[in-house]
């Protein structure tokens, strides 16, 4: 999970004139699974048609009384979206049989969750839907928004003519006063950090501003209608948001828009006693750059990474470069056969020194390292691969991509596999591919298609 949303008053900042409109094509869009879901309105007078704002609901709906709730803003075309979504709604996931976790102080950063178990890499922590998911953009009455805020030694300077804050906070106070008392109690007793009780927001919004959790995969529309932070979530989670920031985490989350919720993962083991973590900027970016996004949330941050940056700052640069690509090395013989086994192996060992295993870096040289066994034949070698990819398994991708019959090396999975010893047996890569993308296609076997983007040349 990345944090790093309403990070200064330069958001939300969405104009009147670029609030986007419902398409005619999704005006007659039959709900092809779940359930319908009823709503009011956002009230923003003459900004928007009253059918174009976003929506106040309490999702899921038909809810039981006694089942987690989250009080919502969203917009119309992601209530589409979410009705669309095959299985919704789906219950929440069951919590472990043994805690997993305990709230705690933490020395220097309010509270947090600590282990309250020995961890294995891979396990389920937790849980939980958010009290708060909304909408972190709004049209605004005043499109000079943006313009008029500046920034000084990173603090946010709001000049006095501003009033949009007061704006978002009058409307979050309407989701908040829909929520059940419990949950209201909850989302009130967390925290607001310097600099957002500082910086204009009121209490509400100061809570979001802390405590918000990006959610990427409820964009609304198709890609490109929206732009920048407009049409992004973001939810406010009663455990989740106790995590407090690590450059190497030791927890990752995921949404399931199904059942609308976020799981907590160990994406490697951890000890009992030990302080559980999540990342709130890009884990692959520069000591200074991670330095200067975390000053939004008020953190200096000591992990060892920032503390040593002429070590750790190398080696996250090369992750980032190195980009293994298995398609061109099946299709290009002059390559040499160990390339890509090579590079995959370089970037696993740097992700264990800069104890990176959150970033998604992992799973892709995983599975790429995978692909490449598959290609030469080494069904021994792949079979590690894949037992060490099943507890990636906050990588929501994992699950959809059949890793069970690849365990056993003497496994007849292995022969079936269309990329089976393409790398040596070049009669059968001419034979089934003749291009890029028609290799590509085929690692639809061993990674989710939805990742490709990343393995494409
Ligand atoms: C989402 S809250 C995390 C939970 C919070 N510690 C609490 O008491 O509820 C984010 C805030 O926690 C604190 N925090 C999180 N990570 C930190 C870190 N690595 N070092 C210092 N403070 C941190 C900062 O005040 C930050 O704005």
């Amino acid at each position: 999970m990345r944090r790093g949303f309403l990070k200064n008053a330069n958001t939300p900042k969405t104009k009147n004139s670029e609030v986007p409109t419902i398409q005619d094509s999704l005006a007659g869009l039959k709900i092809a699974g779940g359930i319908e879901i009823h709503g009011q309105p956002l009230d923003l007078g003459d900004r928007i048609r009253s059918d174009q704002a976003p929506i106040v609901c309490t999702l899921p709906p038909n809810a039981k009384p006694d089942e987690p709730v989250s009080v919502c803003l969203i917009w119309p075309e992601t209530t589409e979206l979410l009705q669309n979504t095959q299985g919704f709604p789906q219950p929440l996931r069951p919590q472990p049989n043994e805690a997993t976790y305990r709230v705690g102080e933490s020395p220097g950063k309010g509270m947090g969750l600590f282990a309250a178990r020995d961890l294995k890499q891979g396990d389920f922590i937790l849980s939980e839907r958010a009290l708060l998911l909304t909408t972190l953009s709004l049209p605004l009455p005043h499109s000079r928004f943006a313009e008029g805020a500046s920034q000084s030694d990173g603090r946010v300077v709001v000049p006095a003519t501003f009033n949009s804050l007061d704006d978002f906070e009058r409307h979050m106070k309407t989701l908040v006063d829909q929520m059940r008392p419990v949950n209201r109690e909850a989302f009130m007793s967390l925290t607001v950090a310097r600099p957002h009780t500082t910086d204009g927001s009121g209490p509400i919004h100061g809570r979001i501003r802390t405590n918000g959790c990006s959610i990427s995969n409820l964009r609304p529309g198709p890609p490109g209608q929206w732009k920048g932070s407009d049409g992004q979530y973001g939810a406010i989670l009663e455990k989740i948001s106790r995590l407090n920031h690590s450059c190497s985490p030791n927890t990752q989350s995921h949404f399931d828009k199904a059942s609308l919720s976020h799981s907590l993962f160990a994406v490697r083991d951890i000890a009992v006693g030990e302080e559980l973590t999540n990342n709130y900027t890009p884990l692959l970016d520069s000591a200074l750059q991670r330095e200067w996004s975390l000053k939004s949330y008020g953190i200096v941050c000591r992990c060892e990474a920032c503390l040593d940056p002429r070590t750790s700052d190398p080696r996250r640069r090369r992750l980032n470069n190195l980009a293994p690509n298995p398609a061109q090395w099946i299709l290009d013989p002059r390559l040499p056969d160990d390339l890509i086994v090579k590079q995959c192996l370089e970037q696993i060992l740097l992700i264990e020194k800069e104890k990176l295993h959150a970033s998604r870096t992992l799973y892709m040289a995983l599975s790429i390292l995978l692909i490449a066994h598959v290609c030469l034949g080494d069904a021994k070698q792949a079979s590690f691969c894949a037992a060490r990819l099943q507890r990636v398994t906050w990588v929501p991708y994992v699950e959809k991509v059949k890793l069970g019959e690849l365990l056993d090396p003497a496994s007849p999975a292995y022969a079936k596999r269309r990329l089976w010893r393409t790398r040596i047996d070049r009669a059968k890569a001419a034979r089934l591919f003749d291009s890029h993308e028609c290799v590509v296609r085929a690692f639809s076997e061993f990674i989710d298609p939805l990742a490709f983007p990343l393995v494409e040349a």
